[in-house]
C-alpha cells in the first residue's frame, strides 16, 4: 500500500540523511562511490530552505563524507554517531582505546590479506570487513568477527550491505538524530530521516518516536513508515521538494512503507 506522506514544510523540518545507498548509489568499491549534482545541489537547497537544519548520519568517518560531498560541510555524524560535526562547526568524538583499535585493525586486515577479494576498512572507532566481491565469504566473515570480539572482550558487532562491523562506541545513529534534534537549528522542528541500511533502524526509530518522517530507500522489513525504491528517487524527491516557491512540499513521491 503506497500513499504520499502529509505536507512537507522545509521551514519546519529537520532533515537526516544517510549516505551510502540514499545520497550515492551502492558500488562495488567502497571509496568508488559518487554524489550526482542533482543530490549536491538538492542538499544546498534544502540546506537553505530549512534554515540548515540538515545533517548526514553515515556510518563512514567524516572525513570521508566531506571528501565525497566537497566543498559542502554540513553538519554530520559519523561511524555510526562515534564522531560529530555540530552546526557551529565544532567537532566532538568518543574516546577509543588506541591499542584495541590498532590490534583490531591489524587482525582484520590479517583476514583479508588470506581471502582475496574481500576488504578491511579501519576508522577511527571501528573496525571492518567488506564481502560485497566473495559473498561466499559472508558466514567465514561473520564467524571470524565474532571470534575477534570474544578475543577483545569488547566492542559490538554490526552488519551492513555485505560488511561486517565491529564497533567501539555504543552509540547508534538513533542517539546521532537525537543529539542534533536537541540543538539549534534542529530543535522544534520534525525530523524526517532517509536511511537504506539495517543500521537506519534505530534512526528510523528515534525519528518515529517524535512524530518525524521516516522514510526507507529500497527494499526490505523496516520500521520506516515510507519507502523510495532507490537513489534515483531520493534525486527526483529532492528535486520535488526543493523547488516549491516558499520551500514546501505538498505533494511528493514518497509512499508508505507498508
Ligand atoms: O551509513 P552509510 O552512510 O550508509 O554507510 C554505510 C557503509 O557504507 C560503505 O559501505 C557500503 O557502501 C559501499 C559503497 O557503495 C559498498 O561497496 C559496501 O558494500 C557497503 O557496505 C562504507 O564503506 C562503510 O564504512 C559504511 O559503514
Amino acid at each position: 500500500m503506497m500513499s504520499e506522506i502529509p505536507h512537507l514544510d522545509c521551514g519546519q523540518a529537520a532533515f537526516f540523511f544517510d549516505f551510502d545507498g540514499v545520497l550515492a548509489p551502492i558500488v562495488d568499491d567502497p571509496l568508488g562511490v559518487s554524489v550526482s549534482p542533482i543530490i549536491r545541489q538538492g542538499l544546498r537547497d534544502i540546506h537553505n530552505r530549512a534554515g540548515g537544519a540538515v545533517a548526514i548520519i553515515s556510518g563512514r568517518e567524516l572525513a570521508q563524507i566531506d571528501r565525497f560531498l566537497a566543498p559542502l560541510e554540513l553538519p554530520a555524524a559519523g561511524i555510526h554517531g562515534a564522531e560529530r560535526r555540530r552546526p557551529d562547526g565544532r567537532f566532538e568524538h568518543d574516546e577509543i582505546d588506541a591499542a584495541i583499535l590498532k590490534h583490531a585493525g591489524e587482525r582484520v586486515m590479517a583476514f583479508t590479506s588470506r581471502h582475496e577479494g574481500t576488504l578491511a576498512e579501519t576508522k577511527n572507532a571501528s573496525v571492518a570487513v567488506h564481502f560485497r566481491k566473495r559473498p561466499d565469504l559472508e558466514a567465514a566473515a561473520q564467524e571470524f568477527m565474532r571470534d575477534l570480539v570474544a578475543e577483545l572482550g569488547h566492542g559490538k558487532l554490526v552488519s551492513g550491505k555485505m560488511v561486517v562491523e565491529l564497533k567501539f562506541s555504543d552509540r547508534t545513529k538513533g542517539d546521532a538524530i537525537l543529539h542534533f534534534m536537541e540543538a539549534d537549528p534542529f530543535s522544534g522542528r520534525r525530523p524526517v530521516f532517509f536511511g537504506d541500511d539495517i543500521t537506519d533502524e534505530d534512526g528510523f526509530q528515534i525519528v518515529n518516536s517524535m512524530d518525524g518522517i521516516s522514510v526507507k530507500v529500497g527494499s526490505g522489513e523496516t520500521r520506516a513508515r515510507y519507502r523510495l525504491d532507490d537513489t534515483s528517487a531520493v534525486e527526483s524527491w529532492f528535486t520535488t521538494v526543493c523547488r516549491h516557491p516558499r520551500g514546501e512540499a505538498s505533494h511528493n513521491n514518497l509512499g508508505r512503507a507498508s
